[in-house]
């Protein structure tokens, strides 16, 4: 099943069309790479399917559900869930309470007028799930400031994933987090795979073969090809536009 359809989508910026035309289709439970150059457009293309940034043309659908027109709230609600780059993590408070603010926006006004017991450890026992869902259950009451720059990265995940997201839109969770923080990252992402729909983009070409179950390639904002990890790999117009020799390392 197909959980986000893009259909022709652009964006310009000024005269430089950034995206042009994309058209892909991302299945439910899949884990779906977009890899290309730098400025080839991937975050922008990310920004257009979270609403973040209006498309000059084209359509977005969620589970079959025209969102073109909506709101990035609107679409969160719908289950699309954007992570590292609109998180504003709160440094003083612990990952626990960071966390609770992204189960209490979810749920609204069940969780904030009725402050009783109950929904209170309701609310840190969905937190905690998500913590424990990103791996990072075990700094529950850490506060931000003091995390890794990895673990850093692991609690915008696991905000979220308290939003319930049927689709997981993740801009480079990798950058600037290295060995065994980016391992314990890739092994998380392992165990999420079946859970949601993820759309990864990602410079680190070891993670993007690890995890993706397709792999799309962005060149000048143009998809120049999709498939499977092994098909892209060994496609001779993305080893002459973009993997060069980052796929040998990796074959
Ligand atoms: N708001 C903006 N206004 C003008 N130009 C922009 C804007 N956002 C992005 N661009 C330009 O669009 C092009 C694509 O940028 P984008 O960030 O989408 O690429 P990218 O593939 O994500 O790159 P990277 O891999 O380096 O993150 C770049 O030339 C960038 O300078």
């Amino acid at each position: 099943m197909t959980s986000l359809t893009v259909r022709n989508l652009t964006k310009s910026f000024g005269a430089l069309k950034v995206t042009d035309d994309v058209s892909l289709d991302f299945a439910s439970g899949e884990i779906h790479a977009i890899i290309g150059p730098n400025g080839a457009g991937k975050t922008t293309l990310i920004s257009q399917l979270s609403g973040q940034l209006r498309s000059d043309s084209g359509a977005v659908a969620i589970g079959g559900r025209d969102v073109t027109r909506l709101s990035m709230p609107d679409r969160v609600k719908l289950g699309l869930a954007r992570s590292f780059q609109i998180t504003s993590v709160l440094p003083g408070f612990t990952t626990l309470e960071n966390v609770a603010l992204a189960v209490q926006a979810r749920h609204g006004s069940s969780f904030r007028f009725f402050r009783t017991v109950a929904n209170e450890t309701a609310l840190n026992e969905a937190a905690l799930a998500a913590l424990r869902e990103a791996g990072l259950d075990h700094r529950a009451e850490i506060r931000a400031k003091s995390l890794s720059h990895g673990e850093h990265r692991r609690l915008e995940l696991a905000i979220a994933l308290a939003t319930e997201p049927k689709i997981l839109l993740l801009d480079e969770p990798l950058a600037g987090v290295g060995g065994e923080d980016a391992d314990t990252f890739v092994a998380n992402l392992q165990k999420l795979k079946g859970k949601f729909t993820i759309v990864l983009i990602e410079h680190d070409m070891d993670a993007v073969f690890a995890l993706a179950d397709q792999v799309s390639v962005l060149v000048y904002g143009r998809i120049i090809a999709t498939g499977s990890p092994e098909a892209v790999r060994s496609d001779p117009e993305v080893r002459t536009a973009y993997l060069g020799d980052e796929v040998g390392e990796v074959a």
